[in-house]
């Protein structure tokens, strides 16, 4: 019998208090979620749920005000070059250019040159800039910006990938282009990634697990695995077994709304 792996990344009773007036506000009530190594883990849920403070204190950007987040075990208590993060708005460094923003975390590790140099080109011939290498961040469109931050994340080698919306800004086709070519990414590298999204057919597309949450206190829903064939192809969009995940999704974040819900925007 084979033991199953301790699970890479475990928030226990995870909360947050954000103290204010009125006593404040309590973004996440105790989240208990368990993540394997190479498993791709997609949050959605209605907005204000704490997806992103979730994401932030997985980061450790986000100090957890009750349980924790360990790493392999470890409690985290700040970033780390363990986890790579990529934002929605992510600030390229605009003095450098699409090959010094890849190799920028490799030159703080103090990787040697030739051996940056290599990883670098490996990223940016995957997410496909080979053309633009060295061009700046200002001469690029948004989905080539997004390229270039996950190029940057990937090469510095982290465990851990953590995305918060990383197409949320691009037009649909850019979109579906870029999701396609991160699942070709993941398939190769095999990081385990824990990514947020609205978006539940990109979650659905995405991930081995979406995981569903509830708001007001942000909590787990569900988990719904998501048993597609592997590698996927965009063309997985079009079976029987997709539009039947995608509605069991779209169900699990719906059915916890209030019937008086006043905006799905509304934060508070
Ligand atoms: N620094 C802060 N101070 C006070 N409240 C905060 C702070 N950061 C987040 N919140 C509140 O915590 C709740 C969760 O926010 P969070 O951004 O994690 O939600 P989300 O699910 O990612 O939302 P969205 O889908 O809209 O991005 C929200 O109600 C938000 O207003």
């Amino acid at each position: 019998m084979t033991a199953t792996p301790p699970p890479l990344i475990s928030f226990r009773h995870t909360a947050k208090h954000f103290p204010g007036p009125d006593g404040g506000f309590t973004a996440l009530g105790g989240v208990d979620l368990h993540i394997a190594e190479g498993e791709f883990t997609v949050l959605v849920g209605p907005s204000g749920c704490g997806k992103s403070t979730l994401l932030g204190i997985a980061a450790g950007l986000v100090e957890p005000t009750g349980g924790e987040v360990r790493i392999d075990g470890r409690p985290v208590h700040g970033p780390g070059p363990d986890r790579g993060v990529v934002f929605q708005q992510y600030a390229l460094f605009p003095w450098l250019t699409v090959r010094g923003n890849v190799e920028f975390g490799l030159r703080t590790a103090k990787v040697p040159r030739a051996e940056r140099r290599r990883r670098a080109q490996y990223f940016i011939d995957l997410v496909g800039l080979s053309d633009t290498a060295d061009a700046l961040p200002k001469t690029l469109s948004g989905g080539m910006k997004q390229r270039c931050a996950i190029a940057r994340a990937y090469a510095a080698d982290p465990r851990i990938l953590l995305m918060d919306e990383p197409f949320g800004a691009l037009d649909s086709l850019t979109r579906s282009q870029l999701q396609a070519r991160l699942l070709e990414i993941w398939e190769r590298e095999r990081r385990t990634v824990l990514f947020v999204t609205h978006d539940v057919d990109e979650a659905v597309y995405l991930a081995t697990r979406v995981v569903v949450m509830a708001a007001r206190p942000g909590r787990v829903h569900r988990a719904i695995d998501i048993d597609l064939p592997s590698p996927r192809t965009p063309a997985v969009r079009l079976t029987e077994r997709f539009t039947a995940l995608r509605t069991e999704v779209w169900r699990a974040v719906h059915e916890q709304e209030p019937r008086t819900a006043p905006s799905m925007d509304r934060k508070h």
